[in-house]
Parts: structure tokens; C-alpha cells; sequence
């Protein structure tokens, strides 16, 4: 096992909310032997059924110097604006969200010696009332984004490789972040569309769409300067489509429950990019369309 430099000093984790990922992380973690709390709207012990095991997960207690926040892309700003008063001047802040946008906008928010991380996952999980779910066995990308992270690169790896590992370490999260939002720009929305599992996005009909929704994100990529290969692109989302054909999405399950959506991070970042380029995604731009109408549709339509 990798030495700790003396230099880094020891965290304390504390894991926001109570959601499904944040909860796979927090039974690993407590599996591992960190001492783990939960950052809650309503201050109250969680309990959580996890691979026949129980936990009990108690409110963390302040100062938090090391949180990870496994949030939806709208929740993380408010997350971060709520946690800024109670964190130590050096804490080490993990967001991990599908979709793009947010850490432009975290960076101004934190002191010189606050790190800050991203870690995108491949990690299936589910919450059913206590019971929670591994549903599917992924990997994860870890990337300090400023200079403060990259002091404590040793022992935030080593806790996220407990958490959502294996974790691979890179100095430029941008390339895994656009590979994602590929992915997750063509299946959420057409499964939240069409209501249906990943799997039934492999239909023949389907595939002129998935190529030329990829096209459209690689083109805005390549206007941000990360350069994607659109032929690996489009087979890296079949293959996804394939790996995962039972599942059905976050954003169809969003919105069969009636729930907000991260339509404006994944297709809305990619349009929202495209305006400010002077490009046009007209494949990206009706989806959107198509998600923000099923989200505002009156109860029972
Ligand atoms: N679930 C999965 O399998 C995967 C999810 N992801 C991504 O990871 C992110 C998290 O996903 P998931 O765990 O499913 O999301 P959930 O919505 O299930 O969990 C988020 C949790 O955080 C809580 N929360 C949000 N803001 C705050 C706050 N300010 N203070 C306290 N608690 C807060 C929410 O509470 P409340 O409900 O009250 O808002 C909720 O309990 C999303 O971006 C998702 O797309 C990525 C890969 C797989
Ligand atoms: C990869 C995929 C599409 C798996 O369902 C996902 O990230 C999601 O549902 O949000």
C-alpha cells in the first residue's frame, strides 16, 4: 500500500446527503474502517441495509475538513454554498455528478488551501427504503482541480479508492467529463423519451440519432479544445447501451417520478456551449426541448 506523505494530513470524511451513491460510498468507506458522517438536511441518524449488513450513518460534526458530494449537477452550488461556513481552511471538497458546469463556478467560492476534486463514476447504485443496491460494479476517474488538492493527492485517492474505486488518478478530468456527457447526452434523454430501459436504445431506429448526437457533442468539445474521436465516441455509448441494457436511467426514472431531471447539465450544457461558439446542435436542442416539456407536464398527462 502506498505511503501517506507526512505533509498531508489526516481526513475526516463526511458524505453529503443520503442519496444512493452517496450511501454506497458511505457503506464502503465504513467497511474500509473510516469513521464516516452524513451531511443531512434533518439532522437525524440514517440507516441503510447494504449487502446484508447494517449501518447506522450519524450527522457529521463540524469542522469538516474533507466532504465528498455525490449531489445532483443543480444541487451542488447550494450543496457547497451551504457547507463554505462549517469547513476548515484546509478541507478537501469531492463533487461527483453526471453532467458539466459546476466547477467554474466552485472555484471562486474557496479559500487558497481548500482542495478541490472531481470523480466521475461508473458506479450503478439504487435506493429502495433501507435497502440499498450496488447494481452495477464500475470504476472511477479522480482529478484535483486546483493547487490545494493536488497537496493532498495521496490520502484523497486512497479514501476514494475505498469509496468508489478502483480509482484512476488524472491531472485533466476534461476528456472522462465530455466522454460521459456523450454517454449521458444520448441515453438519458432518449430513454426518458421513449420511456424505455437502455437496452431498447440498441433498436436499428435509433442509431442515425445516437451518431448524430455524438457528432454534435464532439464538435463542441473539440470548440473547447478536448479533442474526441466521434467513431470511438459512438461505440463507446453502444457499448454502454449494451453493458447496461437492463438499466433504466436516471433521467427516465426522474421522470417517471416526477422528479427534476439533469437535462440542463448534460444536453443544456452542450447547447448552452454551442450558442456561445456560434455552432448549431439542433439533435441536442430538441431533446432538450422534448425533457424540459415531461418535466413541466401537469400531473397525470
Ligand atoms: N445513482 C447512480 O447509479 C449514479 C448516479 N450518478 C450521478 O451522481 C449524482 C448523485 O446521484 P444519486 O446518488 O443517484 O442522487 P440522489 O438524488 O439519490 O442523492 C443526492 C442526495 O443528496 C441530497 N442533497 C442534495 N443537496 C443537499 C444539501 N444541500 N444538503 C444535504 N443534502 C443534500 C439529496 O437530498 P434531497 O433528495 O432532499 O434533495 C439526496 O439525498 C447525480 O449527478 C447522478 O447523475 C452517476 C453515476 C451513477
Ligand atoms: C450511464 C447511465 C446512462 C446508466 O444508466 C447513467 O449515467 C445514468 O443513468 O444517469
Amino acid at each position: 500500500m502506498a505511503q501517506i506523505p507526512s505533509s498531508q494530513s489526516a481526513l475526516s470524511w463526511t458524505i453529503v446527503g443520503k442519496g444512493a451513491i452517496g450511501l454506497l460510498a458511505a457503506c464502503r468507506l465504513t467497511l474500509a474502517n473510516y469513521p464516516i458522517g452524513l451531511w443531512l438536511r434533518q439532522p437525524l441518524a440514517v440507516y441503510s441495509q447494504f449487502k446484508g449488513q447494517q449501518f447506522r450513518f450519524t450527522p457529521a460534526v463540524t469542522p469538516l475538513n474533507a466532504v465528498l458530494i455525490p449531489v445532483k449537477s443543480y444541487a451542488v452550488i447550494d450543496a457547497i454554498k451551504g457547507l463554505l461556513p462549517f469547513l476548515t481552511s484546509n478541507a478537501q471538497l469531492v463533487i461527483s455528478h453526471n453532467g458539466m458546469g459546476t466547477i467554474s463556478q466552485i472555484l471562486p467560492l474557496l479559500q487558497p488551501d481548500q482542495g478541490l476534486w472531481f470523480l466521475t463514476t461508473t458506479h450503478g447504485a439504487l435506493k429502495q427504503g433501507v435497502n440499498l443496491f450496488h447494481t452495477g460494479n464500475g470504476q472511477s476517474v479522480l482529478a484535483p482541480l486546483n493547487t490545494a488538492a493536488k497537496q493532498q493527492s495521496s490520502v484523497v485517492h486512497r479514501a476514494m479508492d475505498d469509496a468508489l474505486g478502483p480509482v484512476i488518478t488524472t491531472e485533466n478530468i476534461e476528456p472522462f467529463l465530455w466522454q460521459k456527457l456523450a454517454v449521458n447526452a444520448v441515453i438519458n434523454p432518449l430513454t426518458a423519451i421513449h420511456n424505455c430501459s437502455n437496452g431498447a436504445l440498441a433498436e436499428a431506429r435509433f442509431q442515425p440519432l445516437l451518431d448524430a448526437l455524438v457528432l454534435e457533442v464532439c464538435q463542441i468539445a473539440s470548440a473547447e479544445g478536448v479533442v474526441l474521436e466521434p467513431t470511438q465516441i459512438q461505440q463507446n455509448v453502444r457499448q454502454v447501451i449494451r453493458n447496461t441494457a437492463e438499466n433504466y436511467s436516471s433521467m427516465q426514472q426522474d421522470i417517471v417520478h416526477q422528479r427534476r431531471t439533469e437535462i440542463n447539465a448534460i444536453n443544456g450544457f452542450i447547447v448552452q456551449q454551442a450558442r456561445h461558439y456560434g455552432i448549431t446542435v439542433p439533435h441536442n436542442e430538441n431533446l432538450l426541448q422534448q425533457v424540459l416539456e415531461l418535466e413541466n407536464r401537469p400531473y397525470g398527462r
